[in-house]
């Protein structure tokens, strides 16, 4: 059988390109996966770990021969590339990017490669570099692509089922509107773990401070580990967005201030906080089938989590989806996901039997 893309160039092999290379080989979609980066070492770490087929460490004709090409390098950087790109480029050939901020560049994209439609996978990680790139990360992840009245029906059909074939869920948004949900959903967040550790390194008792932080600090500031190149491009590129987000943002803390002497309104907003958190999809891949889930309070102690997948196998329960939620020094939780309400009930009663707290 042949695949279903000839040549496909990844230009900036790091954790998103290099995970979309890795998708491409895994399922066969690709004749031969080329990369590009201007990093020899990411270059060479590619080939080593068998994320490309071929590198190279500059652009020349064998972009030519590319049927698809995909720009995963950070958001400063697309608009550039993709103009040393555009005369090298076949006039057949389609072209995406997975860049966290839309507007300017795929405007800038469309209208200088061939076939162009601009997309962002709502999957990552805050770790960097094509050594942690896996083809898992960008499974059943909502892949938004945006769409305007430039986009050729051949690259809105060609990408849409390159999404689709690396196991993603295609959501067509305006870039516009893009990039104003991102700014609220993603970069207000970063910005915000900025914040939070940027309070804690200044001040005079930053080291009691640190040796305090517990898992509440640690969740709300994971994503300040990310590739901080890549995270800067992201907020800078989407600073408008960003801005309004901050303002809307000013005035809830002031809000919130004030309601400090208002303690029962604060219950309430505390409340509906709640459930807006709890009602979070599990790892947020809303468009997966109906899970029915369990927390489980979990002793912080080796070979748990072993214990719990053990009893329920035993008992004949599949496990369809695993969250660690806290980790605490004593107590953490574990969110189990369950394919039917039945399932979920059965391993309940399992582990409850097996002497685990089910909140
Ligand atoms: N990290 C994440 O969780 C997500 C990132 N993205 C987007 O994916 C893109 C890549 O981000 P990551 O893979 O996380 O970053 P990364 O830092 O892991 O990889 C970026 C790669 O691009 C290379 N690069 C930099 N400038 C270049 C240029 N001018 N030409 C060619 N290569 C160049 C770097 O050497 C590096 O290998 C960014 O546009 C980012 O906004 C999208 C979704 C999630
Ligand atoms: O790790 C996480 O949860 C992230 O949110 C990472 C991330 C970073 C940039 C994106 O454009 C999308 C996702």
């Amino acid at each position: 059988m042949r695949p279903l893309f000839g040549k496909v160039g990844i230009f900036g092999v790091g954790l998103l390109g290099g995970s979309v290379a890795l998708g491409l080989k895994e399922r066969f979609l690709a004749e031969e996966v080329h990369a590009y980066d201007q990093d020899p070492e990411a270059l060479e770490k590619a080939l080593f770990l068998g994320v490309a087929d071929r590198v190279h460490p500059t652009l020349g004709p064998w972009v030519g021969e590319l049927q698809l090409g995909i720009l995963a390098a950070p958001v400063g950087a697309l608009v550039e590339l993709g103009k040393a790109l555009a005369p090298l480029a076949n006039p057949e050939s389609l072209w995406t990017d997975v860049g966290s901020v839309k507007g300017r560049v795929v405007a800038a994209l469309e209208a200088t490669l061939p076939h162009f439609l601009g997309g962002h996978p709502m999957a990552g990680s805050e770790r960097a570099g094509v050594e942690n790139a896996h083809a898992g990360l960008l499974q059943n992840a909502i892949w938004v692509l945006t769409p305007t009245e430039r986009t050729s029906p051949k690259a809105q059909e060609g990408i849409r089922r390159l999404v689709e074939a690396l196991g993603g869920y295609p959501l067509e948004i305006s870039p516009g509107l893009h990039d104003q949900l991102v700014a609220r959903i993603s970069h207000l967040p970063y910005l915000l773990a900025v914040a939070l550790n940027r309070l804690v390194a200044r001040s005079p008792h930053r080291d009691l401070l640190m040796f305090l932080a517990a898992g509440g600090f640690r969740d709300l500031t994971r994503v300040a580990s990310g590739s901080p190149r890549m995270s800067r491009d992201m907020v800078v590129e989407n600073k408008e967005a960003l801005k309004e987000a901050i303002e809307e943002l000013r005035a809830v803390l002031l809000e919130l201030e004030d309601l400090l002497e208002e303690p029962e309104a604060l219950l309430q907003a505390a409340e509906a906080a709640k459930r807006t958190r709890d009602s979070l999809p599990i790892v947020r891949r809303s468009l997966l089938p109906e899970m029915h889930d369990l927390v489980v309070q979990v002793p912080d102690r080796p070979g748990e989590i072993a214990r719990i997948a053990t009893a329920l196998g035993e008992a004949g329960v599949n496990i369809k989806d695993i969250e660690v939620l806290t980790i605490r020094e004593e107590a953490g939780a574990i969110r189990l996901g369950f394919a039917s309400r039945e399932e979920r009930e059965r391993a309940r009663e399992v582990l409850a039997q097996a002497g685990y707290r089910l909140p």
